[in-house]
């Protein structure tokens, strides 16, 4: 052995000398006349229980009864052992006594020789001692030494004598002097004792519950009386006892459990030799078992088939397979009771039927689209009128209404384009502008006063740009316009995207200042325009812009018309869906009136209010099932808390109306509504509403989310395939995935084919490694979570900072 070994084994001696109280010398210089009285009485016993047969001396049995505390029957056991070792040949006995450690690993442990007091190491005492005291006496009392081979591992018992004795200690009871390990025992008696007091509480607290269920409570003692009576120490499953295969039994109360039911336990049990003896049944150190708290009458089956409910004692509480077989969930458990209770005020919930889904043979959009089933509807709180909508749109003999993006390079104008037209229109007063033009001028930028009557943000005024689209309306004789002005700037692209989902056509400023356009056409006025293509934009008006600057230069309206012209063409808008004005946003020229500068007198044609109007009616998508992608989310006031506005893409929708969102898949109730900000009992398609809701928390709701009706909800998919228009070199790469307000990360994963531009078919050969700019392929795409996408809806691809392409989803 290594010093620090010895070191080691010498503290463990001496931790034990401490546990022992230092009962280590003879027991001669200690017995009193009780000790003695006692080994006088025990020897008799022993004596008469061995017969005279047995040859063995007083001394043998003293010593014996000494170290096991006058306990007869374990001396009885130990000496007759002793007596069978004695007669098997000496190798034969140091194999088994060697076996034996092994089997109890403790092959390197120290204990005390209670009778000599010197520290005795176990593989000197399996030689020298053993024929006084082997290792496996000393662990005989533990049951699993006494268990037959195929039952080990199975069954659950404590001791059938207290460990304690085995290190010396005893009780006063017993009169023996008390170790200090003996107190340590007595004070977790004391301990059990109080647990036992504790759960009384537990009891009480599960018959709430079972109040709270309204079911009986089972395999409990019913009484204070119960919990303090003996509680058996051996807990062993019904299973284990017949040893037949698990079969997950029901449960049964103590109370309706039949004798028969027990019969093959009893009989198991009494193969077991060990167990079988009547001193089981004597047994009088069996500690009180607590009462079962909550938690483990919740977790743990009924009380198990047991010795001791042979015995008729009480309760041990088994987690086995029976307590699978009780809580099969078919009955609510105590959380569910809670629940129940806590909604008993709410009103049912209706499963919502699934519609038919279109088979995609994408398996990722089909397994999303199937959670929607599972999507629960609340009884709509709000009393609707049940109009019927359609009636109602063809007798409001409504105005033809249209929604136009402004687009265009930074500071082509925009803003004060529009700013202009609302002026000029007399939506705007002379007082507002007027109040503007001083606050402009005192952060020195006056000349973007016009733009502050969309810029209203104070970032954007502060700073001179657009940051979000800013929506504003204006109605003509013939139609009700709604302007969606869009940032320029090319780090809020996915701004201008979210107010061009939503629009019929689209403005195109451009600014026809020296130098300006060609700046603008290399950064914006390109990128927007092929974005809102992209978007299903067919239409573009465009306003060549600050030609005041350039003296109304018509040739430079004209290269700038022809550049445009021909790139529009390129970009997928037929000439026929463009036209051009020449104007002056700052100065009005050619706005709502015409140009009075004698250098635009070239110029006959219409003004760009006009134009606007000339716009052909969107034919409105009335019949198909709702669709309205939320644009924002926000207080409406007092009486309507929760509040989302954006445009009606499709079908209709009226007040008492239950929604679903989503991809939360929440349901919602349409308490309230507005059409173009004026009150209103419905609306329709095309139309730009405010939706204020009920039933919902605001948590479930972000923009970009998708309203439905419940029986007709969006798919939710993961991946999807698109037709996609590259604006820069496409590879399997990372991307953000943009729809409306929406944006999600993804990435392209596979570039399926590439697509002759005219006729939309797959190029054959090689499946393309890279799309180029310009070109057109199919490519699938992945997002991390799932996103309101159906067929036909558009997608921008971005990805660094720049849009990679647009396209439609396949
Ligand atoms: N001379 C002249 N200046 C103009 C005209 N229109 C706009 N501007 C000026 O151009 C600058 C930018 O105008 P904005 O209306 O803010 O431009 P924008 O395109 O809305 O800018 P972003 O939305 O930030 O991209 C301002 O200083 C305007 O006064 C115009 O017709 N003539």
């Amino acid at each position: 052995m290594s010093r620090h070994k010895l070191v080691k084994a010498l503290d463990l001696d001496e931790e034990l000398d401490d546990f022992d109280g230092g009962a280590d010398s003879d027991y001669g210089e200690e017995v009193g006349a009780e000790d003695k009285e006692h080994l006088r009485l025990g020897t008799a016993k022993v004596r008469d229980v061995l017969g005279p047969e047995v040859s063995i001396t007083d001394r043998e049995i003293e010593d014996s009864l000494w170290h096991y505390y006058y306990d007869v029957d374990k001396t009885v056991n130990y000496l007759i052992s002793q007596k069978t070792n004695s007669q098997t040949p000496k190798k034969a006995r140091k194999q088994k006594v060697n076996s034996d450690v092994n089997k109890s690993d403790v092959s390197d442990i120290s204990r005390q020789d209670s009778k000599t007091g010197g520290h005795v190491k176990t593989s000197e005492i399996s030689s020298s001692c053993s024929a006084q005291l082997s290792l496996a006496d000393l662990f005989r009392d533990s049951p699993w030494l006494n268990i037959p081979e195929d039952r080990r591992g199975e069954i659950l018992i404590e001791p059938l004598y207290p460990r304690g004795r085995l290190m010396g200690g005893s009780s006063k009871s017993d009169g023996a002097p008390k170790s200090k390990l003996a107190a340590l025992a007595a004070a977790r008696k004391k301990k059990e004792n109080q647990r036992a007091e504790d759960g009384q509480n537990a009891t009480n607290s599960v018959a709430l519950l079972d109040k709270l269920s309204g079911k009986p409570r089972q395999g409990k003692p019913d009484s204070a009386s119960d919990i303090s009576s003996p509680k058996p120490l051996i807990a062993i499953t019904e299973q284990t006892m017949n040893e037949q295969p698990r079969k997950y039994p029901k449960r049964k109360s103590k109370g309706l459990k039949s004798p028969q039911d027990d019969q093959p336990a009893k009989e198991a049990f009494k193969k077991s030799d060990s167990l079988a003896s009547p001193d089981v049944e004597k047994q009088p150190e069996i500690t009180p078992a607590a009462d079962p708290s909550v938690f483990a009458q919740t977790i743990f089956a009924a009380p198990a088939v047991s010795q001791q409910h042979d015995l008729q004692t009480s309760d041990r509480y088994v987690l086995g397979p029976d307590t699978y077989a009780e809580f099969d969930f078919a009955g609510p458990s105590p959380d569910d009771v809670v629940t129940k209770a806590q909604n008993t005020k709410r009103p049912t919930r209706k499963p919502v039927k699934q519609p038919p889904q279109p088979s995609s043979g994408d398996e990722s959009v089909n397994a999303v689209s199937q959670g929607v089933g599972v999507v629960a509807i609340e009884e709509p709180k709000v009393k609707g009128k049940n109009l019927d909508v359609m009636a109602e749109f063809e007798r409001s003999k409504p105005k033809n209404a249209a929604n136009f993006v402004v687009i265009g390079h930074v500071d082509a104008g925009k803003s004060t384009l529009m700013g202009r037209l609302l002026y000029d229109l007399k939506v705007v007063d002379q007082r507002t502008l007027d109040k503007y033009r001083k606050e402009a001028e005192r952060i020195g930028k006056a000349s973007f006063a016009l733009a502050w009557v969309l810029d209203q943000g104070t970032e954007e005024r502060s700073r001179g740009v657009t940051i979000d689209i800013a929506m504003n309306k204006f109605e003509t004789e013939s139609t009700s316009f709604t302007i969606l002005d869009a940032p320029g700037h090319r780090d809020f692209i996915p701004n201008m995207i979210a107010g061009a989902s939503q629009a019929d056509f689209a403005v195109l400023v451009i600014d026809a200042s020296t130098g300006n356009f060609e700046s603008g056409l290399k950064g914006q006025t390109k990128e927007h325009a092929l974005l809102v293509r992209s978007m299903g934009v067919q239409r573009i008006v465009i306003a060549v812009n600050k030609l005041d600057t350039i003296q109304w230069s018509q040739d430079r309206f004209d290269e700038i018309s022809q550049q445009v012209s021909a790139f529009l063409t390129t970009a997928g808008f037929l000439a026929k869906n463009l036209a051009f004005v020449p104007c002056a946003g700052l100065t009005g020229d050619n706005i709502v009136r015409k140009a009075e500068d004698p250098q635009a007198s070239w110029y006959t044609g219409a003004p760009l209010i006009s134009l606007l109007e000339s716009s052909e009616p969107v034919t409105r998508a009335l019949e198909k099932p709702l669709r309205m992608t939320v644009d924002d989310i926000f207080r409406g006031g007092v009486q309507n808390p929760l509040s989302i506005s954006g445009r009606l893409d499709a079908g209709n929708v009226q007040i008492g109306d239950t929604v679903v969102i989503m991809p939360a898949s929440q349901t919602a109730s349409i308490k309230g509504l507005e059409v173009d900000s004026e009150p209103s009992d419905w609306a329709v398609a095309g139309q730009n509403v405010i939706l204020h809701l009920a039933d919902i928390e605001a948590k479930y709701l972000k923009s970009g989310d998708v309203v439905c009706p419940p029986a007709v909800p969006i798919q939710c998919v993961t991946s999807f395939t698109v037709k996609i228009l590259a604006f820069e070199h496409i590879t399997p790469m990372h991307c953000e995935v943009h729809k409306g307000r929406l944006h999600a990360p993804g990435r392209v994963t596979k570039l399926v084919a590439q697509l002759d531009k005219a006729s939309g078919a797959a190029v054959k050969g090689k499946k393309p490694r890279l799309i180029k700019p310009g070109s057109v392929a199919r490519v699938h795409v992945e997002v991390d979570d799932p996103i309101p996408l159906e067929q036909g809806g558009r997608v921008i691809l971005r990805a660094g900072g720049e849009t990679i392409g647009a396209g439609l989803v396949e």
